[in-house]
């Protein structure tokens, strides 16, 4: 997979250069580009916003300078891409989208500061390609770096290669529709504390009961949103005391 970030703060994204997706970029399994908006900028001041059309606070991010690096960045490469524009006004980026993006061969990330990233550039570049405006989390970040470095762990890891053990993607939180439940490591008891016996007994149905059980509790307190959305079939006999 290639990934392409356009950000004014491309300093911001070396951590994707980092530990397991620094890994994955030495083995060939993703490709990591990050581009400075303020290349494609004509002035002496590298400007790349504006006051925003019908007045309010802040700055807007103007149309003309992503134009230029997006036309520039997607004709790169030849991979058909998926441009991503983390805003706080997006659809919700859940572990559902992650496995969508594990799919796509590139992935465009815009990285937008000040109060956005003048629509027309999502309107213009949504009639070529796929275009998602999406959101981490019901809080408002200065820009979109944070959420890019979010968005590209939870999509690389989902990649094959790039997790040493692959049941960890496949049984971690969400994957059922579950919260995970508690882990344990030894020692057997700590500050008085004891692992529960069950994880200690080597009866693998009982411990695999137990650990649903604890992910279905904590769900049910935690999200009960989740617990509702799930398919009726994904709930068995066992299941229906939560
Ligand atoms: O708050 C933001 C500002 C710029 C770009 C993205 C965001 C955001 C907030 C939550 N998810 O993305």
């Amino acid at each position: 997979m290639r990934i392409d970030v356009v950000t004014i703060f491309p300093g911001y994204l070396a951590p994707l250069r980092e530990s397991l997706l620094g890994r994955a970029a030495d083995a060939g399994l993703i490709e990591v580009a990050l581009h400075d908006l303020r290349s494609w900028t004509h002035d002496v001041h590298q400007t790349v916003d504006d006051a925003p059309y019908g007045g309010g606070p802040g700055m807007v991010m103007r149309p003309q300078v992503w134009g230029e690096a997006l036309d520039a960045v997607i004709a790169s490469d030849s991979r058909p891409p998926r441009l991503v524009v983390p805003a706080p006004a997006g659809r919700s980026f859940t572990q559902a989208t992650a496995r969508a993006y594990a799919t796509e061969q590139r992935l465009v990330f815009a990285c937008g500061r000040y109060e956005g990233i003048d629509q027309r550039v999502v309107d213009h570049y949504s009639r070529q390609f796929p275009v998602d405006e999406v959101s981490i989390g019901d809080y408002v970040l200065v820009g979109g770096e944070a959420a890019v470095l979010v968005i590209v762990e939870a999509v690389a890891r989902l990649l094959p290669g790039v997790l040493g053990n692959p049941r960890s993607a496949a049984e971690d939180s969400f994957s059922d529709g579950l919260l995970e439940g508690p882990a344990y490591t030894r020692p057997e008891v700590w500050r008085g504390q004891a692992v529960p016996e069950v994880l200690r007994s080597g009866n693998h149905g009982a411990i695999a009961r137990w650990r649903r059980d604890r992910a279905l509790e904590r769900t049910a307190k935690r999200r009960p949103d989740l617990l509702a959305a799930l398919p009726e079939d994904r709930l068995d006999a066992a299941d229906q005391a939560f």
